[in-house]
């Protein structure tokens, strides 16, 4: 399973903006984000800095722009976001950009230093983040029933143990595991490996999870393409699978009350492969999902990552977020802590999140590198080190298990272009 807390990791110090272009390339040292507030705060006092804020991000940070359409419309003085249980669409930044110009310009997002990007539109979502969103995804009725049959079976839930440095930790929420045969529920208790132990409780997906699934499944293919075509120019990744998306597993995670949380990480690619999809279905009381992007530290720093700045994307009850296939390898996740929570007329204050994965057979661990210790390896990418940047490699995992040390096995990982592992002696 994934790594579950927030490691504190020197960072590099955020220049006066912060700005997640499309590829680091693209960042360029621009006027500061607080010169052009305070122009456009003087040609408009009337309006809050937040919302100048918002227009001015939606239009790529530039003032003249920025002006123009604020002479061509009537705004209310303040517009702030509204609370995150009872959103489900955004005007943030959508109805003030301008989009007539090519998606290309408008790629960069910025914001200012320190400070998180709400985004709530699923426009908005799907051009500045690897994700798409669904609202309101499954009939109501249906929705419901699946949440009462989660939390019910949330309560056998555990919290996910596992070593950390020199230290048991637990996951800050608990999790149950769901697949969909008897011959799969026997595979994952005996040959598959999550942070170095093997997995008790494997349960078969509920006759309701298993009816999404087949939802979840059509709408996530579908949605697959068209990134593809809106994207990537009509061609799939290097290394992304050509076929169907078969989602053969469920992880469902329970968070109960505004505490529980699940710390930045990357999902683990052991056993989807590289640039994997996977989609995320929200049930219960809303909660932020949180994502930033991995750039590839500055060789001359001694920072060994960095991170852009933090997009928060707001999941409310019934919504499937699909995480698309840039989204693991290149970008951190997390699910942030919450000061206060709007309670859900039947979760309260608890949030059910199933996220449906597609367990490819070649990456079963009977096919992938095994080290010494007899544990078989985790399939890692490169985000710290910029020589070796994005390129695979399998290593030993054996440093998870309470009680073991582990070895220093290491090896890079070869696919084809299909994402498909070449063996190698
Ligand atoms: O609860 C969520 O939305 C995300 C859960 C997650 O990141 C995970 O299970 O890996
Ligand atoms: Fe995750």
């Amino acid at each position: 399973m994934d790594a579950f807390v927030t490691r504190t990791s020197k960072k590099r110090k955020p220049s006066a903006e912060l700005i997640a272009a499309t590829t680091p390339a693209d960042a360029a040292p621009e006027e500061s984000t607080d010169i052009k507030l305070a122009i456009l705060s003087s040609l408009h006092p009337d309006i809050d800095q937040e919302t100048l804020l918002d227009i001015l991000l939606a239009h790529d940070g530039n003032v003249e722009a920025t002006a123009e359409a604020l002479k061509s419309r009537h705004l209310n003085t303040s517009r702030k976001p509204p609370s995150s249980s009872t959103v489900t669409s955004q005007t943030s930044l959508r109805s003030f950009a301008d989009l007539s110009s090519p998606p290309s310009k408008r790629a960069k997002v910025m914001c200012k230093k320190g400070q998180t990007l709400h985004l709530y539109d699923p426009k908005d979502i799907a051009e500045h983040t690897p994700c798409s969103i669904i609202h309101n995804f499954l009939p109501a009725a249906e929705a419901n029933a699946l949440l009462i049959e989660l939390l019910e079976e949330s309560k056998t839930f555990e919290k996910i143990t596992f070593k950390l440095f020199d230290n048991v930790v637990s996951s800050p929420h608990t999790s149950g595991f769901y697949v969909g045969t008897a011959k799969e529920l026997h595979e994952q208790k005996h040959d598959y490996v999550y942070n170095g132990a093997r997995l008790a409780d494997v349960r078969t997906l509920t006759p309701q999870l298993e009816r999404v699934r087949s939802r979840v499944q059509e709408v996530v293919n579908r949605e697959i393409q068209a990134r593809i075509h809106t994207h990537h120019g009509g061609k799939k990744l290097k290394y992304q699978s050509p076929l169907p998306w078969n989602p053969n597993a469920a992880f469902v995670n329970c968070y109960n009350g505004p505490q529980e949380s699940v710390g930045w990480h990357t999902d683990q690619l052991t056993y989807l492969g590289p640039r994997p999809t996977i989609g995320s279905l929200s049930l219960g009381v809303a909660r932020e999902f949180r994502v930033r992007r991995m750039l590839p530290p500055d060789p001359s720093s001694s920072q060994s990552e960095s991170l852009g700045p933090q997009i928060s994307l707001h999941l409310p009850h019934n919504s499937l977020l699909i995480m698309h296939s840039t989204m693991q390898e290149e970008w951190k996740h997390s699910i942030s802590p919450a000061s206060s929570l709007t309670p859900h007329p039947i979760a309260i204050n608890r949030r059910i999140n199933i996220t449906y994965r597609d367990y490819k057979p070649q990456f079963h661990p009977r096919f992938t590198p095994k080290c010494p210790c007899g544990v078989p390896c985790v399939l890692r990418v490169v985000t710290k080190n910029p020589k070796n940047w994005g390129k695979y490699f399998w290593m030993c995992h054996a440093g998870n298990v309470p009680g073991k040390q582990g070895c220093e096995y290491f090896k890079w990982a070869e696919f084809d272009d299909d994402g498909n592992p070449i063996p190698t002696t």
